[in-house]
């Protein structure tokens, strides 16, 4: 069964339009955990917009399952990853001004980069993901940086998926075949929702895990987190 890592960044995201610590971003973590979640994703920017690095670290000593960390991997990333020692690490290409992640790494160009980025992580234990596209010189040249998985950048399969579901899942399902072919681990994510998740699950084989913050959070307003949370899990039977 594919497992599900709540991506916390909107509770941090809210706490901090008010400067307080409503919500909780850590009681938050836990309950997550308690409703079901068996991961919790963070996305630490460089401006602190929504998770801050003191809360990755606080996180550590309360996350109980998987703790996946994701980010660009300059200096200070780096060295917050390695003082945490999360389960997880996924790197993601995005320069700091980011709105949101918006590609996969290009894994020939930036080889050297990620294998030394990557062999620092795996030397401290940490289990390796790498962001990438459907193309598949990225998922070959991911195999060739060392990553133990790859996180597919599932946005252009959710803006396809209404008008088209099956065109919109082939590209995914024939980079998650050949990932698999390679002894690469598949993760997934980004816009995943409620709506185009279960056919994501069922046509992409071998998914080990998925992400999900921005859809899951929105729903929860509506439905309470412990529901959504169950929903979403349901998806992924
Ligand atoms: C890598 C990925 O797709 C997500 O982590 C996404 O980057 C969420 O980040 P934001 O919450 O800052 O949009
Ligand atoms: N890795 C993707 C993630 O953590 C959440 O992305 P989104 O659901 O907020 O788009």
């Amino acid at each position: 069964m594919t497992r599900l890592s709540v991506n916390i960044n909107k509770i941090a995201t809210l706490r901090n339009a008010r400067g307080g610590n409503t919500p909780n971003v850590c009681k938050m973590a836990t309950d997550c955990e308690r409703f079901g979640a068996e991961g919790i994703t963070v996305h630490p920017r460089p401006d602190e917009r929504h998770i801050r690095y003191q809360d990755v670290l606080d996180l550590k000593k309360i996350v109980t399952t998987e703790f996946n960390i994701e980010g660009y991997p300059n200096k200070e990333f780096i060295d917050l990853v390695l003082r945490v020692t999360p389960e997880q690490v996924t790197l993601v290409p995005d320069p700091p001004e980011a709105l949101t992640s918006n590609a996969g790494w290009d894994t020939v160009t930036h080889k050297d980069f990620l294998i030394e980025v990557i062999s620092k992580f795996k030397t401290a234990g940490i289990r390796t993901s790498i962001f990438v596209d459907t193309n598949l010189k990225n998922i070959e040249g991911a195999k060739a940086t060392g990553t133990d998985r790859i996180e597919l950048y599932t946005e252009p399969f959710a803006t396809d998926y209404p008008k088209n579901p099956e065109e919109a899942v082939r590209p995914f399902a024939i980079a998650a075949e050949k990932a698999h072919e390679l002894g690469l681990g598949i993760n997934a994510g980004h816009d995943l929702s409620l709506e185009n998740l279960k056919f994501f699950n069922e046509n992409v084989p071998n998914l080990a895990e998925v992400s999900i913050g921005h859809a899951l959070v929105a729903d929860a307003l509506y439905f309470g987190m412990e529901n959504t949370i169950q929903m979403y899990k349901r998806q992924l039977k």
